[in-house]
């Protein structure tokens, strides 16, 4: 009888010509090793690799979040790829019944291609066997994630035939403790360029960028994901300048006040209503607009937070009431007040911070004025490019796989940095928030603007005008290797050619 297994017909050159042409720098570091040795000579080999090994973990213990950028992450994917998953990754399969049968009994194996490893996420790449789809994997994740002691795992379509499984090997949120952000005592204390407000995978201090990099934020996160605390963080960490009058807060909380009413002394004007915050948002263009005549009159061409130029920091709760669910008048006269907030600003100290539910092109047509986002837990895997930019999720920005006992955690695309990180935000409960307002209305009172009632006889602007002109301003206020072997010549791999 004709033997069918795949495999049986080769020869160790042939297999040895595979692996090579299959793991090109694995073999070729072994080859440059080899070829240093024979050239230079064993021993100075071995004492070029004591020095990089010792140059290495010194550079690992001095600044870990360095080393892992640049250096961590290849070293642990490749250890990993070997030592874990290439390793068990035919008994895995064959236990979690993810091999299918060719037309004359041959066994398909999916192939492990490669594996690229973040802090807290490994992702393996997948060439499906013939006959498999992305639902064959993501039926049995669970045992997917308990074989290879994995905290969770998903599943992502790379393109066709090919997957991508994200295992989560670590949660350093569960033990660690972010503090609030300092009040700080002066404005001067005050570094724009470095608010921080929470701490990222490694324990780092992690800050905002107001002064030229994060110019305007906006924040995507389902109910509950923690959006709060990243604002009361942000103007928690603002609080010498507020106190000093070189801040000015203009805060639109359409959800009746809900997140932001109890810091109303602090804000110079604050709506709780969609028809309120058009009215705001008219306000406030037109005063930035106003501000940067003068400058430019002046012959100024950028500005520094003072009490005459202050950092006017528009915060929009729930954007999408402005720009998607409000009703059509207010959503048509607030998409260019909003687009020119986030455009013309920069220079005389406007800065505009929002958060959403929804960050899809519907939701908020100027998402890509935003030039920071921030993606929190978000409902689907659709939303995480659509807050983040495109490719991120593959970047490994599993926003939708961020725990819901979690709130508060987010990934950030930083500049400069291809990968996304993940942060945490610190947690402002309502002590916190009665200290900060107390902290900013205590001492020099007199330049916090006091709170005035928001009313909602203000008229908005007409509807399609985008000019502050038509508005009424009058109302505003302010393991186990005990598995047996199988052999390697019953099955066969990915794409394999079967003879
Ligand atoms: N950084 C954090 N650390 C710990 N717990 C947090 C953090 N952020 C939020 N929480 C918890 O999660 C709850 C919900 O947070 P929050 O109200 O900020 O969510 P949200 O995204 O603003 O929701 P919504 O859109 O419904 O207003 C808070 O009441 C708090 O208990």
């Amino acid at each position: 009888m004709r033997d069918t297994r795949v495999g049986v017909h080769r020869t160790p050159v042939r297999s040895a010509a595979r692996f090579v042409a299959r793991h090109p720098r694995s073999t070729g570091s072994v080859v440059v090793l080899n070829s240093a040795g024979l050239w230079a000579g064993y021993q100075a080999v071995l004492m070029a690799a004591g020095v990089a090994v010792v140059a290495g973990v010194s550079w690992r213990l001095l600044d870990q979040p360095t080393f892992d950028r640049f250096a961590g992450r290849l070293l642990r994917a490749w250890w990993r790829r070997w030592l874990v998953y290439q390793r068990q990754w035919q008994r895995v399969v064959f236990a979690c019944n993810l091999t299918t049968t060719d037309h004359r009994g041959n066994t398909l194996v999916p192939k492990l291609l490669r594996v690229r490893s973040a802090w807290v996420w490994d992702s393996l790449h997948i060439r499906l066997a013939k006959g498999q789809q992305p639902e064959d994997f993501e039926e049995v994740l669970g045992r997917l994630a308990m074989a290879f002691k994995a905290r969770a795992a998903a599943v992502r379509l790379l393109k066709p035939g090919k997957i991508a499984l994200d295992f989560q090997r670590r949660e350093p949120f569960d033990e660690m403790l972010v503090p609030l952000p300092e009040l700080g005592e002066t404005a001067d204390e005050v570094d724009l360029g470095k608010l921080v407000i929470g701490r990222d995978e490694y324990g780092r201090d992690f800050g905002l960028n107001l002064h030229d990099k994060d110019l305007h934020i906006l924040l995507g996160g389902e109910t509950g994901a923690g959006k709060g605390s990243w604002l009361w963080a942000l103007l928690r960490t603002l609080a010498p300048l507020l106190r000093a009058g070189h801040a000015r807060l203009w805060v639109i909380d359409p959800k009746g006040g809900m997140e932001f009413s109890a810091g109303r002394p602090l804000f110079h004007r604050f709506a709780d209503n969609e028809r309120d915050g058009l009215a705001l948002l008219a306000e406030y263009v037109e005063t930035l607009d106003r501000t940067k005549l003068q400058l430019g009159r002046g012959g100024h061409r950028t500005a520094t937070p003072s009490a005459d130029t202050p950092l006017e920091v528009l915060i929009i709760d729930e954007l999408a009431a402005l720009t998607a669910y409000g009703s059509r008048d207010i959503v048509r006269a607030a998409e260019p007040l909003l687009s020119k907030a986030l455009t013309q600003y920069r220079a005389v100290l406007g800065r505009v911070i929002a958060a959403t539910q929804e960050p899809d092109k519907n939701t908020v047509p100027m998402r890509g004025l935003f030039p920071t986002r921030i993606a929190l837990r978000l409902a689907s895997a659709s939303y995480v490019d659509m807050c983040l930019g495109e490719g991120m999720r593959d970047m490994g920005a599993l926003a939708d796989k961020i725990p819901a006992y979690l709130p508060g955690v987010a990934y950030v695309k930083k500049d400069g940095r291809r990968e996304p990180l993940r942060v945490r935000a610190a947690y402002t409960s309502d002590d916190d928030i009665a200290e900060l307002v107390r902290f900013c209305t205590s001492t020099d009172a007199a330049v916090i603007p006091l709170h005035r009632d928001t009313t909602t006889t203000a008229t908005p602007p007409a509807e399609s005008s985008a000019t502050a002109d038509a508005v009424d301003f009058t109302a505003w206020e302010v393991e186990d290797e005990d598995v047996e072997e199988i052999p390697e010549d019953e099955w066969t791999e990915g794409d394999e050619d079967i003879a």
